[in-house]
């Protein structure tokens, strides 16, 4: 028997205060992909990102991950459903009250059934995973780098070994060299831990360094899907202006 798409919607309409911004929109994604996901300014792909992660209801449709409903009622399976799924925000969303340790530390507190020696061994482990020590841990956000906000949100995505990873804007804001060395960080994560990833970007070579798949989001629905090679051939006017004269460099 195959399994499920990874993430499947089907006929999904969003509208803020009368004016729709998804209408009768699909997608599906299969395990393992990496999905970049492009659209206009304010064409609505963070609020796909958060319909995915479950936390805003689109007006009409369905969000199926691993083949489960997001309307099913049951709450251990809507809960058991969302430990499979990590999320980076744009701007690492850390916790600034906290250090970077009870930032990574906090969804394996949530599942109350750690001891704390265990919850310091994997908070270790998530650390050294996105290239950080231990003694990064006693740091407060205030104190990192832009790049290092980045990697500390990425362990606290990682924590509870999701096995499918949200990412918005992952790159924005980071020099090419930081935004280079979090791409492959992003990548070797990727393969070692056979995740599902979808990201929104804007950059091309993080694009090209990532994406096996393109989803664009333009007039409210999934317009266009396919291979890096596949996007290349669209005839769109959002896709031709999005890639101008550097079409090639998605390959
Ligand atoms: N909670 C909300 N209440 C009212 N309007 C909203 C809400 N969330 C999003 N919108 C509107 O929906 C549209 C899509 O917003 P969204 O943030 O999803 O776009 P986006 O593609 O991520 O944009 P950008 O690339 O500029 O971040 C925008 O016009 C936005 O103002």
């Amino acid at each position: 028997m195959s399994l499920p798409p990874v993430i499947e919607l089907e006929g999904v309409c969003t509208s803020f205060r009368g004016t729709a911004v998804h209408r009768d929109l699909a997608l599906r994604i299969d395990e393992g992909q990496i999905v970049g996901l492009l659209g206009g300014s304010g064409s609505g792909k963070t609020t796909l990102l958060r319909e995915i992660l479950g936390l805003h209801r689109p007006d009409a449709g369905v969000v199926r991950l691993f083949g489960v409903d997001l309307n099913e009622p049951d709450v251990q399976l809507q809960r058991n459903l969302r430990r499979r799924l990590g999320m980076l925000f744009q701007h690492g969303a850390l916790f600034s009250a906290l250090s970077v340790f009870d930032n990574i530390a906090f969804p394996l507190r949530e599942l109350r059934c750690l001891d704390g020696d265990w919850i310091r061994r994997l908070v270790h482990l998530k650390l050294a995973m996105v290239g950080l020590g231990a003694e990064h841990g006693k740091l407060m956000p205030a104190e990192l780098s832009g790049g290092m906000v980045k990697r500390v949100a990425l362990a606290r995505a990682l924590a509870l070994e999701p096995e499918l990873l949200l990412l918005d804007e992952p790159t924005a804001g980071l020099d090419p060299d930081r935004s280079q060395n979090f791409v492959e960080l992003i990548g070797d994560l990727q393969r070692e831990l056979g995740l599902t990833v979808v990201m929104v970007t804007h950059d091309l070579n993080t694009l090209a360094g990532l994406a096996t798949h393109v989803a664009v989001l333009a007039d409210q629905h999934i317009m266009a899907y396919g291979t890096r090679a596949e996007i290349m051939t669209v005839d769109h006017p959002f896709v031709t202006g999005f890639f101008g004269g550097d079409r090639r460099k998605l390959l």
